[in-house]
């Protein structure tokens, strides 16, 4: 397997000297699923903002698919994107587009043709269940139902690498499953999932849980799956 993402001493600290992650090492290879564990304020959020580029790290080096984050020009960033489907928490549905309109998004940003966009977002939403809600508005979905077309509007770019933050939740058991299920499915095929959490209940699904506490990697542990960490 290769290396997809490498941390190498990395940290970053925000504003008047919070210190979200301190010299953290860690690599991902291609196609594991792993979960970022740990309690609130951990740098769960920080580790998955820096693969995305949304923030840089302030020491240390991140690759992500052989760029180096910190180096990457703005122009860059757009490329670096396309190979990444985004489940973070602060992004949510439009509420007067509809369900298709929605997971067609990240393809119009890319200039897909309106007819291809329909049938890859279609598809998508099949994979997750809901190619009946198509033409609903956000607002009449469960909050379940809206966090499996957020899953669906990530992979519709067919990245290579999902980020999901704490994609389960607020959602009860049956409905986490279900989103669970939809990244297991894409890391099936081949897609690198990382999943920040506090749902220890997800962990049996990962190759690996990485633990974070207080910006430090505490260590990392192989899960039921049954893969070395
Ligand atoms: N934009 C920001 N500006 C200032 N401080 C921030 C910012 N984002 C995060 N922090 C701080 O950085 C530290 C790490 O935050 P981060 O969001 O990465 O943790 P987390 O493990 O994802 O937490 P949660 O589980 O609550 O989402 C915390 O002390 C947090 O308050």
């Amino acid at each position: 397997m290769n290396a997809m993402i490498q941390f190498q001493n990395v940290s970053k600290c925000y504003p008047d000297n919070i210190v979200a992650v301190q010299d953290i090492n860690l690599t991902i290879e291609q196609g594991e699923f792993v979960f970022l564990a740990g309690p609130s304020g951990a740098g769960k959020s920080t580790l998955l903002k820096m693969i995305a580029a949304i923030e840089r790290p302030d020491t240390g080096t991140l690759q992500v698919n052989g760029q180096e984050i910190g180096q990457i020009k703005s122009a860059g960033i757009p490329f670096l994107r396309r190979n990444l489907g985004l489940i973070l928490q602060q992004q949510s549905l439009l509420r007067d587009r509809t369900i298709l309109e929605n997971v067609m998004l990240p393809l119009f940003v890319t200039g897909t043709p309106k007819s291809e966009a329909e049938s890859r977002a279609l598809a998508a939403l099949e994979k997750v269940g809901l190619p009946d809600r198509a033409f609903s508005l956000p607002p009449s979905l469960s909050e379940g139902e809206q966090q499996r077309v957020a899953v669906a509007r990530a992979i519709v770019n067919r990245p290579q690498i999902i980020l999901a933050d704490e994609p389960t939740a607020n959602l009860d058991r049956a409905n986490a499953s279900r989103v669970l299920e939809a990244l297991t499915f894409f890391q099936s095929a081949g897609v690198t999932c990382i999943i920040a959490t506090h749902d220890e209940q997800l962990f049996t699904k990962a190759d690996r849980i990485v633990f974070l506490d207080r910006g430090r990697l505490r260590h990392t542990a192989s899960s039921a799956k049954g893969k070395q960490a």
